[in-house]
């Protein structure tokens, strides 16, 4: 089915069906939980996201607003959260384990997170007031993302007219899908692209440099970028700062870091299993 698509519907291999019964058994779990929230909807009351598209569909009833309420169908509504709890929840995941990785690989970084955090923060939780003054934090995560690739191979987008890019000429209905892991280390435009180095996102003051580079893209971009970009840079830098405003973590002694990468398929690539040491930071 990869080289001829429509064979899968004729003879769908083992492959495929594994698949699609994978589809079904989570959209199973999402219908369950979404008839729960249904039942036990209570006006004025929003639990979370389920209950907010509730209310959202109560106030196009109320309004009498047919286009939206042709949108908003029991089966749109599934897919949203399925859309929103899959594009959303293991990137943020995979985000924050290389994060990690790369803070236990570097401890001089995390060290000079960690001084960031206690400065800028000290004991209070970190928030999003502290947000614009965390630049090295932030830059340490910007780095993570682009070495991590947690979205390598992005999304097939199929072009709506002739199009040409680099010179090549693109016909109209072509497949086409962003290579994020060979922009992020293209030595044309990273130096050095397979070392960690936060200062690349960083001005001579230690600030974030108000662009970032063009070839840093994994959100992607144009009409289809990442729909949570702008939640998940703050919400993941605060996860970050909270993590190492409490515990410093570091590698069991007399173990190297592990280089290796595991790709479990669909471009993801992530650390290879390891080990971590915890300790809670004496912040007195
Ligand atoms: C570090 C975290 C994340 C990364 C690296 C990431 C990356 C991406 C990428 C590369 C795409 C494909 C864009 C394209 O088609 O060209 C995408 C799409 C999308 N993302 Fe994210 N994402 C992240 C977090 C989130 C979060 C937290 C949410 C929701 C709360 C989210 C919701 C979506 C949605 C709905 C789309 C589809 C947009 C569309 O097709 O119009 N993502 N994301």
């Amino acid at each position: 089915e990869d080289i001829i698509p429509y064979f899968k519907d004729i003879y769908p291999t083992k492959k495929w069906q594994m698949f699609l019964s994978m589809v079904d058994e989570m959209l199973t779990v999402l219908r369950r939980k979404f008839r729960e929230h249904v039942e036990t909807f209570q006006p004025g009351v929003n639990r979370d996201f389920i209950d907010s598209m509730l209310i959202a569909k109560q106030e196009a009833k109320d309004e009498g607003d047919e286009a939206a309420l042709e949108v908003m169908d029991d089966t749109h509504l599934v897919q949203t959260i399925s859309d929103i709890f899959f594009a959303g929840v293991d990137t943020t995941r995979f985000t924050m384990d290389w994060f990690v990785y790369f803070m236990t690989r570097f401890p001089e970084f995390q060290a000079k997170c960690q001084e960031e955090i206690d400065r800028v923060v000290g004991s209070e939780q970190p928030s999003m007031k502290n947000r614009s003054k965390l630049d090295y934090t932030e830059a340490c995560l910007f780095e993570s993302m682009r070495l991590s690739n947690v979205v390598g191979i992005g999304l097939p987008h199929m072009t709506i007219c002739d199009s040409q890019v680099g010179g090549y000429d693109v016909p109209k209905g072509t497949t086409v899908i962003i290579n994020h892991w060979a922009l992020h280390h293209d030595p044309k435009y990273w130096k050095d692209p397979e070392e960690f180095d936060p200062l690349r996102y960083l001005d001579e003051n230690g600030k974030m440099k108000p662009a970032k580079p063009d070839s840093w893209l994994p959100f992607s971009a144009g009409r289809r970028v990442c729909l949570g970009e702008s939640l998940a840079k703050p919400e993941i830098l605060l996860m970050c700062a909270n993590l190492l405003q409490r515990f410093e973590i570091s590698l069991p002694e007399g173990v190297k870091p592990n280089l290796e990468h595991r790709l479990p398929g669909f471009g993801v690539e992530l650390p290879s299993d390891y080990k971590i040491v915890v300790k809670e930071r004496n912040r007195d």
